[in-house]
């Protein structure tokens, strides 16, 4: 798209230029971060750089060398004045707009399409159960015509694999809406979008139009970014005020918030009255199974996951799915078959003690599936689990304490310590575990060393016994303070497994 055409119907009389004149070229891609650019990229993709003021640092920084590296414009909040001081002035055009963070997201959305407008469109927000709510209505509307997914967990085309955006849930808008001309592209006719609580706060998702939104739950998480409970819950709501349709949890201790936002409504629930409920729910070895009681009607339903709460989950996806237009009949069988989650709840080994890699890594979470795999274990469970530097400091004692109650053993170790000390985040999960009764050296150790540590819970491990592996599920990269290492949980327990002579 022409480099004016642009500018004009993505920002609209909103934004002002430098005297320069926007140059007759044709725009390829909207760039937020040097980091992503390369050598070629000024002879093969002519690009806009959004110059964001961002919490660690002002994206004009780095103007000069989007510049030098073939930026065909620079967009961001400077005023006139703080503009004279650009060095670069003479060589691209500056454009000014009242905030960077919606013209990124409207110039992306604008340059790739409007290509939601074009795809059967579901969000997925709340605490937990995001990924895994996604993936499952991935797979009920793959069974009724070709969708997209783009999660935690990885993005889809169809059936195809598409990688993953790094640690991210929902990446910048650029990537969000590169992803999904890509579901275009390929003929793609449904998407679906997990959608966190920072991509709405940071206008990453802005420009979507959402046919559904799906609320899984809520509870306090991400405070030190969004400073209290209130702008959390706000900064989900977003979806609901957004979508034409909502799916809420009419259990969820917060459903009313968000009904009152909501442009219309469908419920599912266990507990109170539901549009779509479960009642009767069994776990069963490796399955769980219930009644779904909709529109009058009861059905078996049956899925292929452990843990109870995944029984909302498969709730949210079917009502969504039904809502897409996919036939219940259908939908159901197509649950029966569901093949699980990367890194959710991932049996690695069974006998003669089991090994499980899960990416629980907030206390409810933790929680939660150690209460779900109990029922399995004949002798004792124990965890491996950690807490992430640089995010939610306030989680890592309610993490250490949810280890210590929920588990019988627990091996306290890293988990992407980043910049901060992973001795200090270590000593506050050995705060919290102390705090519920955990004894240092008896029931619980601190290993600072993943791969340490995950060689320590097998070597506690007896027959009968279940080890869980939490917090790093799917994720492909271990952050350290100077190095990003390259990690797979799953192979570093068959590792750790082969060592002690089990496994393969
Ligand atoms: C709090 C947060 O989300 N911060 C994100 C945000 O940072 P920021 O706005 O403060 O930006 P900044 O780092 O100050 O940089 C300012 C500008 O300079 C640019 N820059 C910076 C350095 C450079 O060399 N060149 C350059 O161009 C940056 O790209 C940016 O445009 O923009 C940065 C650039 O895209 C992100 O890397 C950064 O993600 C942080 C590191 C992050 O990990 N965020 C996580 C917590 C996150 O977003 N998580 C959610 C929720 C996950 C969940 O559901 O649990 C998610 O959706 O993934
Ligand atoms: N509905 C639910 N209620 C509570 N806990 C859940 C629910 N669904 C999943 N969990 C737990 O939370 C963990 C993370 O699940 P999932 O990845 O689906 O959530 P998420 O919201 O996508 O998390 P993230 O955004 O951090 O990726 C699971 O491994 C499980 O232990």
């Amino acid at each position: 798209m022409k480099l004016a055409h642009l500018i004009r119907a993505a920002l609209g009389p909103d934004a002002t230029w430098s005297h320069l004149p926007l140059p007759e070229v044709e725009v390829r891609r909207i760039v937020q971060d040097t980091r992503e650019l390369t050598p070629s990229d000024p002879a093969t993709e002519p690009f806009i750089f959004v110059a964001r003021r961002g919490a660690a640092v002002d994206g004009h920084r780095f103007a000069a060398r989007a510049v030098a590296q073939g930026a065909v414009a620079v967009v961001g909040e400077a005023t006139p004045e703080e503009q004279a001081s650009f060095a670069w002035r003479h060589a691209a055009p500056y454009i000014q707009v009242p905030d960077d963070r919606a013209a990124l997201a409207q110039l992306a959305a604008t340059l790739y399409g409007h290509p939601s407008r074009a795809l059967f469109t579901v969000g997925v927000t709340g605490t937990d159960g995001k990924t895994t709510t996604a993936t499952l209505l991935h797979h009920l509307l793959q069974g009724d015509r070709p969708t997209g997914l783009l999660s935690t967990a990885g993005v889809r085309l169809g059936e195809a694999e598409g990688g993953l955006f790094g640690h991210f849930t929902t990446p910048e808008a650029p990537e969000v809406q590169r992803t999904l001309a890509a579901f275009v592209a390929r003929g793609l006719r449904a998407a679906v979008i997990e959608s966190s609580s920072h991509g709405f706060a940071q206008r990453r998702l802005d420009a979507i139009d959402y046919d559904l939104g799906i609320l899984t739950n809520l509870s306090p998480e991400h405070l030190d970014f969004h400073g209290t409970f209130e702008n959390y819950r706000a900064a989900k709501a977003q979806l609901m005020a957004r979508a034409r349709t909502s799916i809420l949890n009419a259990d969820d201790p917060n459903y009313a918030y968000f009904a009152a936002r909501a442009r219309r409504i469908i419920t599912y629930g266990v507990v109170r009255a539901a549009t779509w409920r479960a009642t009767e729910v069994r776990e069963l070895p490796g399955a769980l199974e219930w009644r779904l009681t909709h529109a009058g009607r009861s059905y078996p339903a049956r899925l292929p996951m452990v843990g109870s709460y995944n029984v909302y989950n498969a709730l949210a996806a079917l009502a969504a799915a039904c809502e897409a237009g996919v036939p219940l009949a259908g939908a159901l069988a197509r649950l029966a078959t569901f093949p699980g989650v990367p890194g959710r709840m991932q049996v690695v080994q069974t006998a003669p003690f089991a090994l499980v890699v899960d990416f629980a890594h907030t206390p409810p979470a933790l929680e939660k599936a150690l209460a779900a795999l109990r029922p399995q274990v004949r002798g004792k469970l124990i965890v491996v689990v950690g807490a992430a530097g640089e995010r939610d400091p306030g989680k890592r004692a309610p993490l250490g304490a949810a280890a210590a109650r929920g588990a019988d053993l627990a091996v306290f170790t890293e988990e992407d310590a980043r910049s901060e000390d992973p001795e200090a985040i270590l000593a506050q999960l050995r705060a919290g575990a102390q705090g519920a009764g955990g004894r240092l050296g008896e029931t619980f150790w601190l290993e600072p060393d993943r791969r340490a540590a995950i060689r320590r819970a097998v070597t506690l491990a007896e027959a009968g016994d279940l080890v869980l592996l939490a917090g790093k599920g799917h994720e492909r990269t271990l952050e350290r303070r100077d190095e990003t290492l390259p990690w797979d949980e799953v192979a570093e327990a068959r590792r750790a497994l082969a060592e002690r002579g089990l496994g393969p």
